[in-house]
């Protein structure tokens, strides 16, 4: 059943902050992608393929999502995944995606890197064109591999620097320290590129602050792990840091054991800029709305805290002020409307 609740913060206007585009790759997606390219696949069915996404860590869920990624090939894929993804948030009355991509997992394979940046950027003209969302590509270099790589991947990304807003760090957390980066981001920083990172969603609280003092990142995903550390707290609180929070994902991952445990209330409480995303939606059980409602159901936020949390997912994004008023604005007029 539907709550008042539940249909409020559905209608809110929102921006998703931490979304990974191959995580979007729904399993009837990956058949039509397999088929259309003529690749085997080592599932039977879309049920099969479900019944594999069960997870106790991170490392489980990517050995699954890189192989996944194995069925994107062309540009037309890149692209129909991205409209896929964007027509679903739409559906969540998304206004405004910042969306990842691992341009490695496919240069690996031999991709070319402009066959799927130029595949995606076309995927979100379209969702401009279909749906008026804005969106912007931040380039995720995975972490497991050796920082050459991703100075080499940074180095493919030269024709695409006005096109991307910024970079990323993600993949295996453990033992990949943000210091092992602390060079690529700073020649990233160097071209104009806003900075990012994956810290705190299995790794400790020191990769957290090795992420603001070495990476000197703009935004924070996940993040969970820093409320081990009363004083990064303060400091994440008071330089208005914005985290990406993704509750069935930490779910998934078993970064929490339930949802009812998850700490979003915590972190809002404790003056943290938090916001709630998807992360890998196909994988995960839900896109954005689904992510809401799951922290709706623990029934301890108020409709006051999910117009904090949407009004967080703006003041968190890259947009230029004026477009992030618009959106305040915005909210502010359903909110009115809704008579809340
Ligand atoms: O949640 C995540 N963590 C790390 N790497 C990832 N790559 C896709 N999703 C994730
Ligand atoms: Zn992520």
């Amino acid at each position: 059943m539907t709550s008042d609740l539940d249909s409020f913060v559905a209608g809110l206007p929102k921006a998703e902050l931490h979304l990974h585009i191959e995580g979007s790759l729904e399993p009837e997606q990956m058949f039509e992608f397999a088929r259309r390219n003529r690749i085997d696949i080592p599932f039977a069915s879309v049920e099969e393929v479900r019944a594999a996404y069960s997870f106790s860590r991170l490392q489980d869920f990517l050995d699954i999502y890189y192989q996944g990624a194995n069925v994107l090939r062309t540009e037309e894929d890149f692209r129909d995944l991205a409209r896929a993804y964007f027509a679903r948030a739409a559906a969540d009355n998304v206004r405004h995606a910042e969306i990842f991509f691992d341009p490695q997992t496919h240069t690996a394979r031999g991709i070319p890197f402009g066959v799927v940046a130029d595949g995606l950027l076309a995927g979100m003209a379209d969702a401009q064109a279909e749906h008026g969302i804005t969106s912007r590509l931040i380039l995720c270099f995975l972490r497991h591999l050796e920082e050459a790589d991703a100075f080499e991947t940074l180095e493919q990304a030269a024709p695409y620097y006005d096109r991307i807003a910024g970079v990323g760090l993600d993949s295996s957390e453990l033992g990949h320290p943000p210091e092992k980066f602390a060079r690529v981001f700073a020649a990233a920083r160097s071209h104009g590129l806003k900075l990012v990172a994956h810290a705190g969603e299995e790794g400790p609280p020191e990769y957290v602050a090795q992420a603001l003092d070495l990476l000197e990142i703009d935004r924070l995903d996940h993040g969970n792990r820093s409320l081990e550390d009363p004083l990064l707290v303060t400091r994440l609180a008071r330089s208005g840091m914005t985290l990406t929070v993704c509750p069935l994902s930490n779910l998934k991952l078993c970064v929490v054991e339930d949802i009812r445990q998850h700490p979003i209330e915590r972190m809002l409480r404790l003056g943290l800029r938090a916001t709630i995303n998807s992360d890998d939606p196909a994988y995960f059980g839900g896109y954005v709305n689904d992510n809401y409602r799951a922290i709706a159901g623990n029934g301890t936020l108020s409709a006051q805290d999910f117009v904090t949390l949407a009004r967080h997912s703006f003041l968190g994004s890259f947009l230029p002020d004026g477009e992030v008023s618009a959106h305040l604005a915005a909210i502010d007029a359903y909110v009115a409307g809704r008579g809340q």
